[in-house]
């Protein structure tokens, strides 16, 4: 018997080595400042405070116990590594990185902030085109309910489905509500985060065979700017293949880390090429060798907008050059520029340049395209936009094959169909239809009517103006028609924000305003809130008011929103920025810190100036 257990032993272990060496890729999206990064520290069983906007795609890979199917014993409990793609949830990334992920990722997850109501269809609109993507089709998908501490958030299932149209998913997914951010002072973790994502994993593994066969792992040239010449052949790294044996060493240790970023792995490949004596290619640091980094094709006389050392270099450009040699590139580029060539006596000499112009931003960004684009009418830039998206995606018949919710909440079967958008579950009745909205769904109940609560006292507005100071939101858009603002108000603005009742409920317009006479309805809530919650703003602001005068409110009964107001009393809660606040023509919202510094403690303190959406409390 002894030897028999003995040989099946040694037989089948190199087999089932091969078989469980299964190295999963995950990828993590979700909007900016769902909390992404936060949930993936949380994972990693790391603090997830004072994180720091992502600026470009990092890679960190941890290593789980993965049990053999059908052998409890420890001897068999093998180590697993995870790959955990974190994107940045900006607009330029979701458009042009994104998708450089899909065919790598065995699945995702996907992060939304559950109390960002005025978010919800954006995160629609992202979410739909995951789902769509042929790359991802019937990969599964961890929902992640984020900020469930947050007042507001949306915190049944029941909810989370019809908001999002996920009940008719073909794909099996798991809905878990969490809070990345420690809610107690022991700093644990939620163990909804575990949960969901030991439920991926599960999933990813007993389907692998399907989902491996699925994958691609990156083959990519890195191809510098083609401005700079043939010479920069010598800083191109061809077919550089990307594998998991090029990983780093991982210490078997569960949730011990490893975090590297694109160019760590060159740093990776280099080190594992020079100890096999490849050293076929050297990574470039430090200042840059002219011989090798051809200079620009700059006329002296040539004007021209250049980007400023510190932007984040454009992640879309899969595997590029490494950052080091582009920002020493860069400033080689504005020192060339510096020594100017006087048309008048031929003189060379050097200019002076106020440090200032290390701010200086490109004209052609995106955003500020984009802002010049839009019209004053966010639903109409909203159905632009949408026009030519494909709608169907669900099965008409009701399947779902979300295998692991059968633990979670069971909301009460809606009487009719949760998709018929004009049916108002609270009040049993079909709404008047007001809106020439594209997007038909309840979106009035969250969207329009949700943050309305607006008062402002002393006292917030000393505290607005102290977080506005920091962070640079005290600024007012021109598309603001609302006068009865403070200046110390920060306005946060969103492409996707229609808040357009939101001031009329404010300010002027709240007692014309029918609601449907909801117990959850809206404007008694008013009262309930001495404080001031902050609105969000759109800075298409557009107050409609003839629409918005004769608008039903209805809220779901579902939604138990207003079972905190009195908790929340003296609470003055601030909404965070979207994509389109920013001043300096950046798209991002957030102030947004170089690559280098990411997860570097000491850099992430220094650099963390995001204005955080936290609730602040008044005296
Ligand atoms: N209150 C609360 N705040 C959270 C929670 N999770 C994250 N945050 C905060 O939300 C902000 C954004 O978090 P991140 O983890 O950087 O979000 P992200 O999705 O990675 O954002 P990008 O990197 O910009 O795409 C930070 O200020 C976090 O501290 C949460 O559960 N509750
Ligand atoms: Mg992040």
């Amino acid at each position: 018997m002894g030897t028999a257990s003995c040989k099946s032993l040694k037989s089948s272990i190199p087999n089932q080595q091969k078989e469980d060496d299964k190295t999963i890729t995950i990828g993590v999206f979700g909007l900016d400042d769902a909390g992404k990064t936060s949930i993936i520290k949380a994972i990693q069983g790391e603090p997830t405070d004072n994180i720091s906007p992502t600026t470009s795609s990092k890679t960190i890979t941890i290593t789980r116990p993965h049990s053999v199917k059908n052998d409890n014993s420890d001897k068999n409990k093998l180590q697993q590594h995870v790959q955990i793609i974190d994107v940045s949830g900006e607009e330029r990334s979701r458009q042009q990185s994104w998708l450089q992920y899909y065919d790598q990722i065995h699945g995702y997850i996907f992060v939304i902030d559950a109390s960002e109501r005025n978010r919800f269809r954006e995160n629609q609109d992202i979410l739909e085109d995951l789902l769509e993507h042929d790359k991802l089709k019937s990969k599964p998908i961890l929902f992640l309910a984020n900020k469930q501490d947050q007042r507001g958030a949306i915190s049944n299932e029941y909810d989370f489905k019809r908001k999002f149209n996920i009940d008719r998913l073909k794909t099996k997914y798991n809905i878990e509500f969490c809070s990345a951010l420690p809610q107690n002072r022991k700093n644990k973790v939620d163990e909804s985060i575990e949960q969901g994502f030991s439920c991926l994993i599960q999933t990813i593994n007993d389907n692998y065979k399907e989902l491996n066969s699925r994958i691609i792992k990156p083959k990519s040239i890195r191809i510098n700017r083609q401005s700079e010449g043939d010479e920069n052949k010598n800083l191109r790294t061809k077919n550089s293949k990307i594998t998991s044996e090029k990983l780093p060493s991982i210490t078997s240790n569960k949730n011990k880390a490893k975090t590297y970023s694109d160019d760590e792995d060159d740093d990776n490949k280099n080190n594992l090429s020079s100890i096999n004596g490849l050293n076929k290619k050297k990574k470039v640091v430090g200042a840059p060798n002219t011989s090798v980094i051809p200079k620009k094709n700059v006329r002296d006389t040539e004007t021209k907008a250049f980007r400023s050392t510190y932007e984040a270099f454009p992640e879309e450009t899969p595997w590029s050059t490494p950052s080091t040699a582009l920002k020493s590139a860069r400033s080689d580029d504005i020192l060339t520029r510096l020594n100017t060539k006087s048309s008048l006596t031929g003189d060379t000499k050097r200019r002076d340049v106020s440090p200032l112009i290390r701010d200086t931003k490109s004209y052609t960004n995106n955003s500020a395209l984009k802002r010049d684009n839009n019209s004053d009418d966010d639903e109409e830039d909203y159905s632009r936009l949408q026009k030519s998206k494909p709608i169907s995606r669900f099965d008409t018949s009701p399947y779902s094959t979300n295998r692991f919710s059968s633990n979670t909440k069971q909301p009460p079967p809606p009487s009719t169909s949760i998709y018929n958008d004009n049916y108002s579950s609270t009040n049993n009745h079909y709404k008047l239809t007001t809106s020439n909205k594209s997007y038909n769904h309840d979106d009035e109940d969250d969207e329009d009517n949700y943050i309305k609560k607006t008062t402002t006292n002393n006292k917030s507005i000393k505290s607005y103006s102290q977080l506005a100071d920091r962070s640079n939101l005290n600024k007012r858009s021109t598309y603001d028609h609302d006068d009865d603002y403070s200046i110390s108000k920060p306005t946060n603005r969103s492409k996707y924000n229609d808040d357009d009742d939101d001031d009329n409920t404010n300010h002027r317009w709240s007692s014309s305003k029918p609601t449907t006479g909801s117990k959850y309805g809206g404007d008694d809530d008013d009262d309930d809130y001495p404080s001031s919650k902050m609105t969000t703003h759109s800075k298409y602001n557009n107050d409609n008011r003839a629409l918005s005068a004769s608008k039903p409110v209805s809220r779901s009964k579902y939604e138990d929103d207003d079972d905190d107001h009195n908790d929340y009393t003296s609470a003055s809660k601030k909404n965070t920025y979207s994509s389109y606040n920013n001043y300096n023509g950046s798209s991002g919202s957030r102030p947004r810190v170089g690559t280098d510094d990411f997860f570097t403690s000491k850099n992430e303190t220094n650099n963390t100036n995001r204005f955080r959406k936290n609730t602040y409390y008044d005296d």
